[in-house]
């Protein structure tokens, strides 16, 4: 694909630079039907808009609760026919599932539900005023936004240290917790039983490494060194944790705090009453109370029910499985989609909690050390990346070894799929799905998923009540902010997150300043931070009494997390959100930049099986960088396929770790051909190799099939041939590796599958999207229509607004604002393909261009030269796309169907 070419020439247009003016508007369109299932088997028809010019092929053949009260300061060319097909997955686990792709932690994590019928009906609103709430903007000392320490560190009433910040360690828990004696218990029937391979296996207790000797001399010894380290590095900044608990090194004290806990572990196991489960809550973290919802969940766990648990963002949803983790005999598996959010749930657990963590990002040293604490008894909650539910020598432990007493299925709606898997893989009987953000579909469809009965779920509010929220649409967001930051209640607020999505306004910062700036703000030497999305998911600062949204969140979902990072004291916390037209725009063309055409997905299937042989012992790899450009899929589409055909109803492939696949080697010592003769490997690598400039350049799971051994056994080789001096090499193009394990009967089918799958994510995040603009322009609006525009007001309509969302009501009205015609788009389309007669182009390729997005095969930096980059941005993508594919037509010489 020419798509390097330098000009398209394309400064001659049919029509001339036109004011951005916003679009008339049409009757509002059909909605998209947002996915449900992609193991169900509904179907719907669509058009074909994504299948001109090319022919499916087959591959050849040859190859919260109470707030605690707090005074109020203020307020192809032939079409391809869809067969029905089954429908599509009810939420989009798998983009994320590879912790080697750190993806966007929210939006990645955001289910695809099925949307009832009738959600889509279009409101009009006018988008012309701005609507300012209430807040005194009065024009005071401008606040401080930086990424500067405050030279004294002085910080005010809030100044306490406050994040729960500890060892970045992968093992945590300085204390074993008490055994668990096999006593009388009255609720002994309320503990979880597992039944491992047909067998009732009772508890037992890990016995002997929990006698209180080890568990306080290892309280002790860890204790010293933590202190040291963590005093040294000044890195702490626990409020209720580590500053306090760090300087109390009174030995004296250790061990009450640790019988305390004993004892009340051993009450709630002797009882589970409210009262022994308060005395646990004060025992373990120091709280005096449970908040809304924890009680009625952990009773509910430790009489070993399933349990739907949908509580807001900060509402105290960990302790939630930490209380029963600690009071049930076995282990607490805990699944989370991201690493990351894993390493921080680790590094939060009370130091009295054992903690462990397996992901496939691990080394196996690190992954093996894991297991083995794991086998001794010596992990209390193990975090696991879903994959690792799927390995085999894991599950082995699990059900021969190990008893585990609960599953936490964190983030329920990023991995409901996948859960039903573990469900049948590990045969565990209760299981607690926890998310702050799922509307009534989606909790269906997990509870059905994990077999939750409805009885089981628990729900508050999707956004506590100690947050005020207001909006205003802004058409100089950054002249409004400031404005709102130096005015009541901002200006008071200790700590600010501003939330921006794009990345100009946060820069590409190095990991290490990110964490530093974490740190710093953690323990306010640092007031306001300006983030993008992925900030503030781990951390758990308590006292954010801001959270400004400069940018419009890409759903309702990502906007109640982010909110949720303010108020996590309990006390009130302001969120105001800035909504404008062009960043609307902006996003609702990213929305498509993931999408591809069906043409794409058939090439892409035909490479990914193009090397089968009837040896499903051959190992495949696909190179990122070039198959990304070859077929203008992002990396994380294409894992999202492999993955897809690795998890879905019929498994057809098994991916195995990514590696980087071509190695260009040097021979020193010995003559290539004396050690070919001693050495296999050698042998065949010289057999394999293309010699280039006198180096040997090969592809590692090539001559590793050939002599039948796995391509990390042929780098560990080479690796000690390297230590001998024998050979230097270097390793590039990181490639997805796997094994086929059936080869598709029907390519077509398959491929229409995917399509439509990949679609109906497409049109979800679209409507999401057209969901939180609609809802702010309602809350705008509704304050002109009352003309009580106070905070107050606003926080009531917009949380009215949330629940609606949540609740999947019908009524919701959502609003589509993108243009559905333009009198010159298919002229303007026309000029583009003549003056770049020589690149090929899909129909969304040239949408894509219209919209300002680059994409693999259509680089920005080589496509935004173009006069027509981004210039249909508000008309709606799929009449772009349209219009590319009826002048595309005309262009080949044919009409349009
Ligand atoms: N009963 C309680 N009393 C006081 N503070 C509590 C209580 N329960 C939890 N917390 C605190 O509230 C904060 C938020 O808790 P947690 O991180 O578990 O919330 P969450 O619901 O998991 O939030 P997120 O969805 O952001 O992960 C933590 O600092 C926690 O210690």
């Amino acid at each position: 694909m020419d798509a390097d070419s330098d000009s398209d020439g394309s400064h001659i247009s049919a029509t001339p630079p036109r004011d951005p003016l916003p679009p008339p508007r049409l009757p509002p369109q059909p909605p998209p039907k947002p996915p449900t299932s992609y193991k169900s088997t509904a179907s719907t028809k669509r058009s074909s808009h994504l299948d001109i010019i090319f022919k499916l092929k087959k591959p050849s053949s040859s190859k919260h609760d109470k707030i605690e009260p707090v005074p109020e300061p203020e307020p192809k060319v032939k079409p391809i026919q869809q067969p029905d097909l089954p429908s599509p997955v009810g939420n989009f686990p798998f983009q994320i599932r590879r912790p080697s792709d750190q993806p966007h932690p929210i939006s990645i994590g955001r289910s695809l539900e099925t949307l009832p019928a009738g959600f889509f009906s279009t409101r009009r609103a006018s988008f012309s005023k701005i609507c300012k709430p209430s807040l005194n903007f009065e024009p005071e000392t401008l606040p401080e936004i930086t990424a500067e320490p405050k030279i004294n560190g002085s910080d005010g009433p809030g100044s306490t240290k406050t994040c729960n910040k500890k060892l970045p360690n992968l093992i945590r828990g300085d204390v074993p917790l008490p055994p668990v004696k096999l006593q009388k218990r009255s609720e002994e029937g309320n503990f979880v039983r597992l039944n491992f391979n047909g067998y009732k296996r009772k508890f037992t207790a890990k016995g002997k490494k929990m006698n209180s000797y080890s568990y306080k001399s290892k309280y002790f010894k860890r204790s010293k060194r933590r202190v040291k380290s963590e005093v040294d590095t000044g890195s702490l900044c626990d409020e209720e944790g580590l500053v306090s608990e760090i300087k109390l090194q009174s030995k004296a004290e250790k061990p009450s705090r640790c019988e305390s806990v004993e004892a009340a572990i051993s009450a709630v196991r002797n009882e589970v009453s409210d009262e022994n489960l308060v005395r646990l809550l004060k025992a373990l973290y120091g709280y005096d109370l449970f908040r809304d919802g924890q009680l009625e969940a952990i009773k509910m766990i430790l009489a070993g029910k399933s349990t739907m648990l949908v509580l807001p963002t900060g509402a105290g949803k960990s302790l939630c499985y930490q209380i029963p983790a600690v009071v049930l005999p076995g282990i607490t598996l805990v699944v989370s989609p991201l690493v990351a959010l894993m390493i921080d749930q680790l590094k939060q657990l009370p130091r009295m909690i054992q903690g462990g963590l397996l992901s496939s990002s691990q080394g196996p040293e690190e992954a093996a050390e894991t297991l083995r604490m794991v086998q001794e008894g010596s992990i209390k909650v193990l975090f696991v990346s879903p994959e690792r539910f799927l390995n085999a020598d894991f599950l082995s432990i699990f059900s021969t070894l190990t008893s585990v007493s609960l599953v936490v299925v964190d983030e329920a709606h990023c991995v409901s799929e996948w859960a039903s898997l573990l469900r049948a893989k590990l045969n565990v009987e209760c299981i607690l799905a926890m998310t702050a953000t799922a509307t009534t579909t989606t909790l269906q469809s997990i509870m059905s998923a994990l077999e939750i009965s409805s009885t089981n779920l628990i729900q508050k509010s999707q956004v506590r009540d100690n947050l005020r929220l207001s909006v205003s649409l802004s058409s100089n967001r950054m002249k409004d902010m400031l404005k709102l930051m130096k005015s009541s209640p901002f200006l008071g607020a200790q700590s600010i997150i501003v939330y921006c999505k794009f990345q100009s306004y946060h820069s590409g910062m190095l990991a290490r300043d990110r964490s530093r700036i974490q740190e710093l703000f953690c323990a306010n030497k640092i007031r306001v931070v300006v983030a993008t999305v992925a900030f503030g998911m781990g951390i758990d600062k308590r006292d954010v009494g801001a959270v400004i949204h400069y940018s419009l969140p890409e759903s309702l979902e990502e906007y109640v997390q982010e909110i949720g990072r303010g108020g996590r004291d309990g006390r009130l916390s302001y969120c105001h959100l800035f909504f404008d037209d062009v960043t609307y725009y902006k996003l609702r063309s990213l929305m498509h930049s993931d999408g591809v055409d069906e043409f794409a997905v058939n090439k892409f299937l035909c490479q990914v099986f193009a090397d089968d042989t009837s040896s499903h012992r051959k190992v495949c790899s696909l190179v990122k960088e070039s198959a990304s450009r070859k077929f203008d899929m992002k990396e994380e589409v294409m894992l999202t396929l492999l993955t897809h055909l690795e998890l879905g109803e019929t498994q057809y492939l098994h991916l195995l770790p990514q590696l980087n696949v071509t190695c260009t080697l040097n021979f020193h010592k010995t003559s290539p051909m004396l050690l070919a003769d001693k050495d296999t490997a050698v042998a065949a690598i010289l057999k394999k190799s293309e010699i280039k400039q006198g180096q040997y350049v090969f592809d590692i799971p090539t001559v590793a099939n050939s002599i039948g051994v796995a391509p990390g056994d042929l780098s560990n080789h080479l690796q000690n041939l390297k230590a001998k001096g024998e050979i230097t090499y270097e390793l590039k193009d990181p490639a997805y590796c796997y094994k086929i394990v059936k080869v598709p009967s029907d390519f077509c089918s398959l491929t229409e599958l995917l399509t439509r799958w990949l679609l109906d994510i497409e049109n979800c995040k679209v409507w999401k999207l057209d969901a939180m603009y609609s809802s702010a322009v309602f809350v705008v609006d509704t304050c002109e229509k009352t003309h009580d525009c106070n905070v107050a007001q606003q926080t009531t309509c917009l949380q009215e607004r949330i629940l609606d969302y949540f609740k999947g009501d019908n009524n919701l009205d959502v609003l589509d604002k993108m243009g559905q015609n333009s009198p010159f788009l298919r002229a303007d389309i026309k000029v583009f393909l003549q003056s770049n007669s020589n690149v090929k182009f899909t129909p969304r390729a040239i949408a894509r261009i219209m919209h300002g997005i680059g994409s693999p095969a259509y680089p920005s930096s080589t496509w935004s030269r173009t006069h027509f980059w981004g210039r249909y941005i508000q008309i709606d993508f799929k009449v772009v796309m349209n219009a590319a594919k009826a002048e595309l037509m005309n262009f080949v010489g044919k009409d349009a169907p």
